[in-house]
């Protein structure tokens, strides 16, 4: 995979204002709801592992955060905790079963693709800040057509740094061809919210994704239960009163 070159944060800072302000999604427990493949991929290793699978509402809360801590978790619930060698041999077994059914079952949250289009009909750019990897996130969105619609789409190894670091924020907003003047961050957990925090840009927080806590709601500048409550306005306002306070 090709590694686009580092960016600096600071050169955003400076960016010229007249560039199309960017709505920038998370992936996983955002835009789509991935929770029952990544647990059918991981009940396959637990099988191979002669383990009882695991429920999809117990693997829910641990999705939102990569193949490892997936595995991790249950395998240790599981009273066979894992070494770093197995662990690896683990994540590429549950990876090459998830490639292989990464839509099958994962659906995309309701009202996504009106979203979608309300946001870049008012004029936003849309791409998709995830750290899933970029190859799966493209086959993700492709099993939805809907890869050709945004116009970034960044993972945890396109850039040095992932979310939280705001370089992946960042980076993405820049490929995109948008500024940060007017972008939002839209996601489902701590880390789509610190990450918007450090980039400058407000964060929209769902509340039906993996891990929406009330520390994590607290931090977001606007929660919604439901796509439909978010429209471009709101966004306005919100980055509006981000500049008004300073
Ligand atoms: O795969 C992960 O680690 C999480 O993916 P996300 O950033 O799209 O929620
Ligand atoms: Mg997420």
């Amino acid at each position: 995979m090709s590694h686009i070159p580092a960016i600096s944060p600071i050169r955003y800072r400076t960016a010229p204002e007249t560039l199309p302000p960017v709505a920038v999604f998370d992936l996983d427990g955002t835009l789509v709801d991935t929770a029952p493949d990544l647990a059918a991929s991981l009940n396959h290793c637990l099988d191979r592992a002669g383990l009882p699978p695991v429920a999809l509402e117990d693997v829910r809360p641990h999705a939102g955060h990569g193949a490892r801590a997936m595995i991790e978790h249950a395998f240790a619930q599981a009273g066979r905790p894992l070494a770093e060698a197995e662990m690896g041999r683990q994540i590429e077994r549950f990876l090459r079963y998830y490639e292989a059914h990464i839509a099958d079952l994962s659906r995309l949250f309701p009202g996504a693709v009106a979203l979608l289009d309300r946001m870049e009909a008012a004029g936003f750019r849309l791409a998709v800040c995830t750290n899933k990897t970029q190859a799966l996130s493209e086959g993700l969105l492709r099993a939805f057509g809907l890869a050709g619609r945004f116009s970034a789409i960044c993972g945890a190894d396109t850039f040095h740094r992932r979310k939280p670091d705001p370089v992946h924020l960042l980076g993405t907003i820049e490929n995109a061809g948008g500024g940060v003047a007017g972008s939002v961050m839209i996601g489902d957990t701590r880390t789509d919210v610190d990450a918007a925090f450090a980039a400058g840009i407000p964060s929209v927080l769902v509340d039906f994704g993996y891990c929406a806590d009330d520390a994590t709601k607290a931090a977001a500048r606007l929660v919604i239960s439901s796509f439909d409550a978010l429209d471009a306005a709101a966004v306005h306002r919100l980055s509006r009163s981000a500049v008004e306070s300073g």
